[in-house]
């Protein structure tokens, strides 16, 4: 299995390759050169089985023959162990035909876990076997920081530096990423919104000397890995549902369009999906561009769901590149105009194509908080805001052709102070997470300057020391 860049100009890598590599070195993003496929008999076959089985068979397609099955499997194992629920990532149903996947029952208590967990043993152990270090760096609008600190503290082959927004993530969430002590890990709190930390992740990756001074790798979803390992929950839920015999839909609340592209993955892989529902809160570029056809970025909005306050959404690059029949140079072209006028228009035949799988909506923060209290009123269940999102716009699509699942993407305890303001209830931390809001909290503060950024990972990256002596 080859990976090929959505800008056709960086070299092509196999899996190993491409999950150290992180972005490619044109700043595009890494996909397989053609999909693996499975039949409708092996997709029928996961049902029932635990996850870590459909996850060892769906990666094994994604790694081809670079990793041996054995240790595929035991790193699969040990990074579904930190998961207490044994389903890792179980289904319940909220509505008839309406069902949520609950994806925040790992250690940070978010989907970022699912596939944060699998990538640090895997980047971890292809280091260790080719004696190398690597410098890890995420841009995080909350979640996925504090999941990458988790899955890769005490690691000695990695140093992980995390950028969060300055006071735009939950305390809970700026907490997860700031009260460890493993002296591998540092957050770094820059002084803009998601899109600058996003923006300075890629910077870095384009300043060719700093990337190999020391040795940078990526934890975001820009990372093929990220996006291997979520597809396996979406045959996990829609096998338990009933396919391949039925199509199931999903809704998926969205920021940077990893998750989401994941299901796409899966349906280009052979699960027969109905619809992905795009849901967005009111940074809903993605809502209006399958509306419109247009591209355009506008300002960062505060929400309730901070992890969604995005607007360049990174892994739309990977959806244009297939809905434009893999052609590099239309994304290229894209790609370029986004940076210089912060829009493109899609070609007629683009938007019809990603609208063939694709339909949207978008939920204000009235409608947000309205999910969360009803829900509540009507199941007993406590739902997070970025959850809300997802529901609220599911309710809009569900269809009685086929079930309806949304992805429960955090857990409401990331949010206690929204969560109480919309349903009156105060969601407590599970008790792994005891003692977390009294810890000692230790992050820097920068501009959103690229030298200042590259400073203070230089600091305390060993592959930029060890390159130094
Ligand atoms: C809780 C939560 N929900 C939804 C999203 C959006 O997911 P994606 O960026 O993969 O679209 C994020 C952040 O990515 C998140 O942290
Ligand atoms: N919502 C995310 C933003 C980064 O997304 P990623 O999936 O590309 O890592 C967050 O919570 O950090």
């Amino acid at each position: 299995m080859r990976y090929v860049s959505t800008r056709g100009q960086a070299p092509a890598l196999g899996f190993r390759d491409v999950v150290l590599t992180g972005l490619a070195s044109d700043g595009g993003l890494y996909v397989p050169e053609e999909w693996p496929a499975f039949s409708p008999s092996e997709i029928a076959a996961f049902a029932g089985r635990p996850y870590q089985d459909v996850a060892l068979a769906v990666m094994r397609r994604f790694v081809g023959d670079e990793i041996g099955e054995a240790k595929l499997k035991t790193l699969i194992a040990d990074a579904y162990r930190s998961f207490p629920h044994p389903a890792v990532t179980p289904l319940v149903q909220i509505a008839p035909n309406h069902f949520l996947l609950e994806l925040f029952h790992g250690p940070t208590l978010a989907f970022k876990d699912v596939a944060m967990q699998f990538l640090a043993a895997l980047m971890d152990d292809i280091l260790a076997e080719r004696g190398e270090r690597a410098t890890v760096v995420g841009a995080t609008s909350g979640d996925t920081g504090g999941a990458a600190v988790e899955a890769f503290r005490g690691r000695s082959r990695v140093d992980v530096a995390v950028l969060f927004p300055e006071g735009r993530v939950s305390e809970v969430q700026r907490r997860q990423m700031t009260t460890l002590s493993e002296d591998n890990v540092q957050a770094i709190a820059i002084k803009g919104h998601f899109d600058d930390a996003q923006a300075l992740v890629k910077a870095m990756f384009a300043d060719k000397g700093f990337r190999e001074e020391v040795s940078l790798s990526g934890v975001n979803s820009i990372n093929w890995g990220r996006i291997a390992a979520q597809t396996v929950y979406y045959f996990v839920a829609a096998t338990a549902l009933g396919a391949p015999s039925r199509k199931v839909s999903f809704t998926v609340p969205t920021g940077n369009f990893g998750n989401i592209f994941a299901g796409y993955v899966a349906a280009q892989m052979g699960l027969p999906i109905d619809r992905l529902v795009i849901a967005t809160n009111v940074n809903d570029i993605l809502h209006r561009t399958l509306e419109s056809g247009r591209y355009e970025v506008g300002d960062v909005v505060p929400t309730a769901s901070p992890s969604m306050d995005i607007q360049v959404s990174s892994n739309f690059e990977r959806l244009l590149f297939a809905a434009e029949g893999r052609d590099d140079k239309t994304t290229l072209r894209h790609m370029e105009g986004l940076k210089q006028s912060g829009s493109f228009t899609l070609e007629e035949k683009s938007l019809s194509a990603i609208k063939t799988d694709f339909s949207s909506g978008r939920a204000d923060e009235a409608e947000t908080a309205e999910t969360i209290r009803r829900v509540h009123a009507q199941t007993g269940l406590v739902i997070d805001p970025h959850t809300a999102v997802a529901v609220s716009v599911a309710e809009r699509h569900l269809q009685p052709s086929s079930p309806m699942v949304t992805l429960a993407t955090a857990h409401p305890a990331k949010f206690p102070d929204a969560v109480e303001k919309a349903s009156g209830i105060r969601p407590a931390l599970p008790e792994r997470l005891a003692g977390l809001m009294e810890r000692k909290e230790h992050f820097t503060v920068v501009p959103a300057e690229l030298e200042a950024v590259e400073r203070q990972i230089r600091s305390r990256s060993r592959a930029a020391q060890v390159e130094a002596l």
